[in-house]
């Protein structure tokens, strides 16, 4: 398959399946509000306002049952697909094949953010796009490691086993941007294994040897995981103009 289209479009896939068992809320954790709405809605406003984005797909538990708003609080060019799976990979692996199926063109570029980040900003997105837009493999949003890296012994209490040096290690965010065709090919190639290791898109595409870009994103973009996150989350965005 050919890794370059005259004139690719971008989407953004959202997954939106998980439980949230960490963060002890007593539903799905993108469900809970914060700042005034549910979580979500924040994720998708915030990748609605990026121009580039031509259609945002949010992959859900088939048995979801959240009322969802309509009207001017959702961007018509969002689609929700009931088709989410046991794990993070496998709800992104449906996902794009309900975009393939739709006739998405294996060739657009799909930009994969999770619910749970609901702090992405607009501008972050863009110079995603705008850094891996010409490159071969894709990339992703991600930090280089701010702290100091430890490993612990085994045994009930952790105990510092070592110091890992951190300089090259970097913390992986999203979004992460690959092509449709090639994500879906690199997912379907570790499904029969259960997604065994894959926990975000770059691993997938790092199995088929490829090497993604890299782009340095901020830690206010934090995955909302455990109950702590809520209320800097909410402080955050209430700040916001
Ligand atoms: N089977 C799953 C599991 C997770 N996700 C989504 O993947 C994103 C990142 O996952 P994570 O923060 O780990 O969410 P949960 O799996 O819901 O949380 P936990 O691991 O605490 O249960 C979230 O937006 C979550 O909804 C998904 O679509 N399908
Ligand atoms: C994809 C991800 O956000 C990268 O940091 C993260 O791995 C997803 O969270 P999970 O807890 O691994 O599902």
């Amino acid at each position: 398959m050919s890794l370059t289209s005259a004139h690719p479009r971008f989407h953004a896939l959202i997954p939106c399946a998980g439980t949230g068992s960490r963060a002890g809320t007593p539903m799905p954790k993108q469900y809970q509000t914060v700042a005034g709405q549910p979580m979500v809605m924040h994720t998708v406003q915030a990748l609605a306002q990026v121009q580039q984005i031509a259609q945002g797909w949010l992959v859900l538990s088939p048995d979801d049952d959240f009322v969802w708003p309509n009207g001017a609080l959702w961007p018509e060019r969002f689609a929700r697909l009931n088709c989410g799976g046991a794990t993070r990979a496998e709800s992104v692996f449906n996902g794009l094949g309900a975009m393939l199926a739709a006739g998405v063109d294996p060739q657009d570029w799909v930009l994969v953010h999770d619910a749970a980040r609901c702090l992405v900003t607009p501008e972050a997105v863009s110079l995603l796009i705008k850094t891996c837009q010409d490159d071969p493999v894709g990339g992703l949003l991600a930090l280089p490691l701010p702290d100091t890296l430890k490993t612990q012994t085994q045994g009930d209490v952790p105990r510092v086993e070592t110091t890992v040096p951190r300089e090259g290690k970097w913390l992986a965010q999203t979004p992460q941007m690959f092509r449709v065709g090639p994500l879906h090919q690199a997912l379907a190639q570790v499904a029969a294994s259960g997604f065994a290791g894959i926990t975000d898109e770059a691993s997938a595409m790092e199995r088929q040897g490829l090497s993604p870009r890299l782009v340095p994103g901020s830690a206010m973009n934090l995955k909302v995981t455990y109950p702590a996150d809520f209320a800097f989350a909410e402080a955050v965005l209430k700040a916001k103009p």
